[in-house]
């Protein structure tokens, strides 16, 4: 029998669902899709589309900041006050519900939601500031309002748990690294299993045979080496707040940085930090810095379009694509020169073509060249396309990533979830 499923992503700044109509080991087949996005930099807007029409685009819904929660409160209302999806009268037709869950800690599988489980995903709310607590009052709401539904957990962390010893080891005292769990966990992972599977079908290859290097730019920013089918490095760490600068995230930087960021630095004591509390030291490098600090606007389209007249978008920019060739270089060495493929996905990565031009022009030297004509065309329909100019060494791709789907996915193949 078909079943309802409704896919949930909650990010840093928007929130997106997804919903299906599904049989037991069967794709999942879309019937629609909706986000709002602008969480915290307003507008809040709205954009929802049924059997692939636009229904609404960047619908303005509101001009103050919301949480994950009431953005998904507009969307259950959205496809339950839409007559014409039949397939939802109410919320007691959806039969499955899949969250992503940014930090599973060591779960490598999906988790149906039990109290027990739940608990887990709030013990690890200090790991992903920006993500685990936003997400666990949606996966309250769906407990209790959707009384036809089993709930399932899908880590972003799980892809990840691939990741060789060397890599995901910090060099810092064994029995603390133990004792807190503390080691790189990696995130985005739902979406590098999405481009893993989409990639590797594109280029005709098995899914065990195929080595990437791929980057997931949105909001949150990271870069995966993916060997044989499975993660081998990437750049978040302990939490997403390693790596790639991103919207309001610092990224890597120098973790005595955090020391100096107060005037009175110079003279370290532990009464030195009393002005800066380590916890509000995190919040200012997830929350007020990334290119909104260095601009004023979280939009990268905003920092593509205006950086030839403002300095500070084009610092920004140069900082970005500069981090970016870092990983890229590295992940190359890593992985031997052996890359099927270099993907872009992500808002960032599937809409910034100036950006991607920057990016692969550095890579020249490492066989990677664009064509600029497939690079500027858009490819909406596509779900992966080559912008690959002639002759080069290793493929580019853009891949339009969907953390929805992969979650659809993985639920529709276990019996377990239904
Ligand atoms: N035309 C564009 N070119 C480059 N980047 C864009 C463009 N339009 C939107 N973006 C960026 O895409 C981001 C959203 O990407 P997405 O992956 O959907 O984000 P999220 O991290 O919320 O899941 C926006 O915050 C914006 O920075
Ligand atoms: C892990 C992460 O940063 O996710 P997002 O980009 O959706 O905020
Ligand atoms: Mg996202």
């Amino acid at each position: 029998m078909a079943r309802i499923i409704l896919s949930v992503n909650a990010g840093s700044s928007s929130v997106k669902v997804s919903v299906y109509s599904a049989e037991l080991h069967q794709s999942p087949v879309q019937l629609a899709e909706a986000q709002v996005s602008g969480l915290s930099a307003p507008p809040v807007q709205l954009t929802y589309a049924r059997d692939g029409k636009t229904v609404a685009k960047n619908k303005e819904v509101g001009r103050e900041a919301i949480s994950q929660s009431d953005a998904f409160d507009i969307l259950v209302k959205t496809l339950v006050d839409d007559a014409d999806l039949t397939q939802i009268k109410s919320k007691d037709d959806v039969g499955i519900i899949c969250h992503r869950i940014v930090h599973g800690g060591d779960f490598s599988r999906p988790q149906l939601i039990t109290t027990e489980t739940k608990n887990h995903i709030e013990d690890l709310n200090d790991l992903a500031p920006l993500h685990n607590a936003n997400s666990l009052p949606i996966v309250r709401a769906c407990l209790r309002d959707f009384s036809a539904a089993r709930n399932v957990a899908c880590f972003d962390s799980q892809f990840h748990s691939t990741l060789p010893p060397h890599i995901r080891t910090y060099p810092i005292d064994p029995d603390i690294t133990k004792r807190n769990r503390l080691r790189k966990y990696g995130f985005h992972g739902i979406s590098y299993a999405f481009i893993t599977r989409t990639a590797a079908e594109f280029l005709g290859k098995p899914r065990d045979r195929v080595n990437l290097i791929a980057l997931h730019l949105g909001s949150g920013s990271s870069a995966c080496a993916i060997k044989g089918g499975k993660s081998w490095d990437t750049s978040m760490g302990l939490t997403p707040l390693a790596g790639l600068p991103g919207a309001t995230r610092s990224g890597s930087v120098d973790p005595s940085l955090v020391f100096h960021y107060v005037a009175n630095a110079g003279r370290l004591s532990s009464s030195s930090t009393k002005d800066l509390h380590i916890s509000r030291a995190e919040e200012i490098l997830n929350k007020d810095a990334g290119w909104k600090a260095l601009t004023g606007t979280t939009d990268f389209g905003d920092i593509i379009a205006s950086s030839s007249s403002s300095p500070e978008k084009k610092l920004a920019f140069d900082l970005v694509v500069d981090r970016i060739c870092g990983f890229v270089g590295s992940y190359y060495v890593s992985l031997h020169g052996q890359v099927d493929a270099l993907v872009f996905a992500g808002g960032i990565g599937e809409k910034g073509a100036e950006l991607r031009a920057a990016v692969v022009g550095h890579l020249a030297c490492l066989g990677f060249k664009l064509d600029e004509g497939k690079n500027e065309a858009e490819g909406k329909e596509a779900v992966v396309r080559d912008i690959s100019g002639e002759e080069v060494r290793h493929r580019v791709l853009v891949c339009q990533t969907d953390e929805q789907m992969e979650m659809a996915k993985t639920c529709a193949e276990e019996e377990e979830f239904w």
